[in-house]
């Protein structure tokens, strides 16, 4: 098979982050965010990431451009709800794009799954503040309610697809205190869903990640976390590829 094609519509924090994890995850990258070539592009990719971190003005004509072209050959599409519920404009984008397309993934951290299923508490910009008691059901309640898999990370990641639901933990903190890594699970989940279920792609970028950060831990700091992840993760991807 050849590399996978994922198109990122991301943001403009985490997008090298995300480019070269699914490098490294053995996939390729297009990144544009000019709507005159979100249609090719997304006629043109094995799976579409939607990421709403620095949403455009344009938003919902980008993403909906992409949106049609991927649907319309069966290309696996997940939406990394960054941000969901902070501001109305972006929560109002969100919203139109789900109830227009069904994505085959959508994730976010606690609070922005917690938006997207009706919380009243508003996240305060795209990070999470605390753990939200009922994780587990708000994944399962985003999963049946736009019939995808969903998943929803914090202190544990809890996985459904409205049937089945699974939690997973390890790792470090440092994972979460790295800005862009819950993007760059998105970015992963897209590229493991051109080539598996939405359930097992999204289970297998939640595991890998916990596990090269347990390997990572061991960095002198942040930010030596960081560079030695990324060569954990190129690691396990590459040895799991083989066993498969
Ligand atoms: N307490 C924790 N211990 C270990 N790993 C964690 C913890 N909290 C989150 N993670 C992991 O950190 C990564 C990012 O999750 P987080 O919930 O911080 O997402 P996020 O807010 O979308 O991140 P970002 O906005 O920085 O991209 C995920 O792989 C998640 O599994
Ligand atoms: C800080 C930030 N703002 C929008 S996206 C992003 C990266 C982490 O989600």
């Amino acid at each position: 098979m050849p590399e996978p094609l994922v198109y990122q519509i991301t943001n403009a924090v985490s997008a090298q982050l995300q480019a070269d994890c699914v490098a490294l995850l053995g996939g390729s990258s297009i990144m544009t965010r000019a709507l005159q070539e979100a249609e090719e592009s997304a006629a043109a990719c094995d799976a579409l990431l939607i990421n709403t971190g620095t949403p455009p003005e344009n938003a919902l004509e980008l993403y909906r451009s992409a949106a049609r072209a991927a649907s319309a050959h069966n290309a696996p599409m997940v939406l990394d709800a960054v941000g969901c519920g902070f501001s109305k404009y972006r929560s109002a984008v969100i919203r139109t794009l789900l109830e227009e397309f069904r994505f085959s993934v959508i994730k976010g951290n606690e609070a922005e799954i917690g938006a997207l299923c009706g919380a009243k508490t508003a996240p305060r910009g795209v990070s999470c503040g605390g753990a939200v008691e009922n994780a587990a059901a708000l994944a399962a309640a985003c999963a049946e309610k736009y019939r995808c898999a969903a998943y929803c990370t914090g202190k544990y990641d809890h996985l459904s697809d409205g049937r089945r639901n699974f939690r997973v933990g390890g790792g470090s903190p440092l994972l979460h205190a790295t800005s862009g890594t819950g993007c760059a699970l998105g970015s992963a989940t897209a590229l493991f869903c051109a080539y598996m279920p939405p359930l097992d792609a999204s289970h297998r970028a939640l595991s890998l990640f916990r596990r090269a950060s347990e390997t990572a831990a061991r960095a002198e700091g942040p930010y030596s976390f960081r560079v030695k992840f990324l060569d954990a993760l190129a690691k396990l991807g590459r040895a799991e590829k083989r066993a498969r």
